[in-house]
C-alpha cells in the first residue's frame, strides 16, 4: 500500500483503526508471551496507539515505527511529552522517557535497528498490509528480530471477498507459513466479534463473520530449537 495512502489518512483524520483504549487482548495476553521484564518492545506500524503507553507503564522500553509524523506528534502531545529528536539512516527518532518513535518506513529497517528488541507487539500492522507486502513483512522484517524474541500478534479473519481492506483478513495458515521457519507460533485466543462490537464499517460492507486471533510468538534460537 502506497505511503501516500497513509499520509492522507492521517492528514484527513480518517483513523478509525485508532482505539481510545488499550487493546483488551494485549492486556489479557501480554504476560503469556514471556517477554522479558524491562525489554524493549518493537511496535511496527505504530500509529499513536495507547498500547505503547501501556507497555511503557509495564516497565518496557518501546520502539514504535510509524510513517506519519502527524501520528507521532499527536502521540507525544496527547501524553503531555516533549520528545528529543535525532536523525539516523532510518529516519527521525523522537524519544521521551522509555518511548522512542521512529518516523520512517518499517521496510527500511535492518537487524542493527532492532538488535535491542526483546519483544514485538503487532496490532493492526500485519493486517494493514496488502498480501503482496505481507509475505515480505513476515519473512524479512520479522527475520531481523533477535533470537529468543517474544511477541504478541493480533489478526482479523473475515470472508475475503466481503470487504476491501485495510484491514485485510489474515488466516492462521498465512501467519504460520510466513513465520514458522523462524518462530514458534501459538494461538492464544480466537474470538468471534459480535455485530454489536464491530466497527460500523464491517456492517456497512456486509461482512457476515468476523473473528480476532491472538498469537504468541517466540523466535527460535539460531540452532533451530
Ligand atoms: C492500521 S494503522 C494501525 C496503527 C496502530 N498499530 C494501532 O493499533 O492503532 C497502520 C499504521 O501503519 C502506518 N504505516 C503504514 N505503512 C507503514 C510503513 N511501511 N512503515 C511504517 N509505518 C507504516 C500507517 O501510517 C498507520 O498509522
Amino acid at each position: 500500500m502506497h505511503h501516500d495512502f497513509w499520509h492522507q489518512r492521517w492528514q484527513e483524520g480518517r483513523i478509525g483503526f485508532h482505539q481510545a483504549r488499550v487493546t483488551p487482548l494485549l492486556e489479557r495476553h501480554w504476560d503469556a508471551t514471556g517477554a522479558p521484564a524491562g525489554s524493549q518492545v518493537f511496535v511496527p506500524l505504530a500509529g499513536k496507539t495507547l498500547d505503547m503507553a501501556w507497555l511503557a507503564a509495564r516497565g518496557h522500553r518501546v520502539l514504535g515505527v510509524e510513517l506519519s509524523g502527524l501520528a507521532i506528534d499527536q502521540f507525544f502531545e496527547e501524553h503531555g511529552l516533549v520528545p528529543e529528536r535525532r536523525k539516523s539512516r532510518f529516519g527521525t527518532h523522537y524519544s521521551a522517557g522509555s518511548i522512542e518513535l521512529l518516523c520512517g518506513d518499517v521496510f527500511g529497517l535492518d537487524a542493527a535497528a532492532l538488535a535491542g528488541c526483546g519483544a514485538v507487539f503487532d496490532r493492526a500492522a500485519l493486517i494493514a498490509l496488502p498480501a503482496e507486502l505481507r509475505g515480505r513483512y513476515l519473512g524479512e522484517l520479522y527475520a531481523l528480530l533477535p533470537a529468543g524474541c517474544r511477541g504478541l500478534m493480533i489478526t482479523l479473519e473475515y470472508p475475503p471477498d466481503e470487504m476491501e481492506g485495510p484491514p485485510f483478513p489474515v488466516v492462521e495458515t498465512e501467519v504460520r507459513a510466513g513465520l514458522e521457519r523462524e518462530w514458534r507460533v501459538q494461538v492464544l485466543e480466537r474470538r468471534e466479534i459480535s455485530e454489536a462490537e464491530r466497527e460500523s464499517r464491517f456492517a456497512e460492507e456486509g461482512v457476515t463473520a468476523l473473528s480476532t486471533v491472538a498469537y504468541a510468538l517466540q523466535r527460535r534460537q539460531a540452532s533451530g530449537s
